[in-house]
């Protein structure tokens, strides 16, 4: 089933249009990539998802994105509940200046959750599901900022998880890390799929390969190509793939 789908989606920043009728279906529990050189689109489809680009003027978005079947632009669409459900995880780590554990329990605050054995279960469970509850069990209450970038960017995963969302967009989560680092997200991506749906923006193809279901090929706001990933990667339909994925331009 499609838990999240575009339908004849533009969108414009004023006169710029930089989406074009682009029709892109998630199904439940795959890793899907968006790829494409600088510029195409990705972020901004990635945005439109949990309507991220709400927050920037001149933005104008026809066409319709379906979550579980409702358009999440209809006019009683609650945006706080839809980011609830559908969370983002940026490419710069960006931790809150408080502990760690403050860091987790923020969100679920904010929706209301005060009582202590609760919120301590969430910070729990929220950083084993992001791979980190080991490295910072034993100084929850020191600040998020002394992490280094890797523990950083798995306790903004922790945070996205913390409100039990059901899709998790990812914008470049690597692109400021170091291979090691790189590599436990990566994995991490692979784990995370069974309980959620995994959008996720790249600039390195061969991280779409290694850890998405589906890849989706961008170009000048166009969507150009959409389907498994080993089949995009071995046998592309569009030229304009090839030539991005052979490293002919972009
Ligand atoms: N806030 C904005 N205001 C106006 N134009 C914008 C804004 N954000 C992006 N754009 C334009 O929209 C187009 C798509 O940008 P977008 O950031 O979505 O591309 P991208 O594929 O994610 O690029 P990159 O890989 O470099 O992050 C570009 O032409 C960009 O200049």
């Amino acid at each position: 089933m499609n838990i999240i789908e575009s339908k004849n989606l533009d969108l414009f920043y004023s006169s710029h249009q930089a989406l074009k009728n682009i029709n892109l279906s998630f199904p439940e529990n795959s890793v899907s990539a968006l790829i494409g050189p600088s510029g195409c689109g990705k972020s901004t489809f990635l945005k439109t998802l949990n309507r991220m680009n709400d927050l920037i003027d001149g933005v104008k978005v026809t066409g319709q994105i379906l979550y579980n079947g409702k358009d999440i632009y209809a006019s009683d669409v609650d945006v706080n509940e839809l980011r609830k459900d559908v969370g983002m995880v940026f490419q710069k780590p960006n931790p809150f200046m408080m502990s760690i554990y403050d860091n987790i329990a923020y969100g679920p605050r904010t929706h209301g959750i005060k009582n202590k054995a609760v919120l301590d279960e969430l910070v729990e469970s929220s950083l084993k599901g992001a791979a980190l509850w080991d490295e910072v069990k034993d100084r929850l209450k020191k600040s998020a900022l002394g992490l280094s970038g890797g523990q950083q960017q798995r306790l903004c995963i922790a945070r996205a998880l913390a409100v039990k969302p059901k899709v998790l967009l990812m914008d470049e989560p690597t692109s400021a890390l170091d291979p090691i680092s790189t590599s436990k997200i990566e994995e991490l991506v692979v784990t995370l799929k069974d309980k959620y749906t995994i959008v996720i923006v790249t600039h390195n193809m061969q991280q779409a390969l290694r850890i998405s279901d589906l890849t989706a090929f961008f170009l000048l706001g166009n969507l150009i190509e959409v389907g498994k990933t080993e089949e995009l990667f071995s046998s592309p339909k569009e030229k304009k793939t090839e030539d991005y994925i052979t490293g002919r331009f972009g």
